[in-house]
């Protein structure tokens, strides 16, 4: 059975790859601004609802693939954020982090034949350390726009990793897929050996 990852994420595709996971991505094409409203104080709810969204737009259109979808959001007290729109957004969303614990949620999501077959949802917490006027500034400076398209204005494999005093959660989880617990599934379902 095809393998199809409906995600434009880079990361997204690299963990996969870097797993030895064989599989096409697809971009979902979905709106999701009208799912982003709901689920109101549940972040695993919305991920995976995400991610089911992405994966059956996919499906859809390829009924012969078993299909993964993924979403990953941030909350700081309660309050939700997306993809920083620009560079001063992404200045203001790191000045409201610093010093805060931010909790990234990641949900993956598999679909087959227009079925939500199986879903996952993870969260990590993430204490921001005091974050400097000069640093916000150097650090977009180095960074951006390759954290343009990631939640919480970081790449933890890269210098995002600076923002941190201390991190509780899954690595892959915080790059935005939960690949460990994909991983089981696609074994049990005879997508990878066991
Ligand atoms: N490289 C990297 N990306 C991260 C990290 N944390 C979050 N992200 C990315 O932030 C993005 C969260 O936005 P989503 O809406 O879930 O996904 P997307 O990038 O829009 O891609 P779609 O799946 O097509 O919606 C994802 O691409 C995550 O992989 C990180 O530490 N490193």
């Amino acid at each position: 059975m095809t393998l199809i990852l409906a995600s434009t994420s880079p990361i997204r595709g690299t963990l996969l790859a870097n797993a030895g996971v064989a599989y096409a991505a697809e971009a979902p094409g979905v709106d999701e601004a009208a799912l982003k409203t709901g689920f109101a104080g549940d972040d695993a709810a919305l991920t995976v609802a995400l991610g089911e969204a992405k994966a059956m737009a996919v499906s859809t259109r390829r009924p012969d693939a078993l299909v993964i979808g993924s979403d990953s959001l941030v909350s700081i007290e309660g309050r939700r954020f997306d993809k920083p729109a620009g560079r001063e957004t992404a200045a203001e969303h790191l000045r409201f982090f610093s010093g805060k614990v931010m909790e990234l949620t990641s949900a993956a999501v598999l679909v087959e034949r227009g079925e939500n077959v199986w879903s996952h949802a993870a969260r990590a917490r993430l204490k921001v350390r005091p974050l400097s006027e000069e640093f916000i500034d150097s650090y977009l400076e180095a960074d951006w726009p390759e954290v343009s398209y990631c939640v919480g204005v970081f790449r933890l494999e890269g210098p995002g990793v600076q923002l941190f005093e201390s991190i509780d959660g899954d690595h892959f989880t915080i790059l935005g897929l939960p690949l460990l617990p994909l991983l089981v599934a696609l074994r049990q379902r005879g997508v990878l050996a066991s």
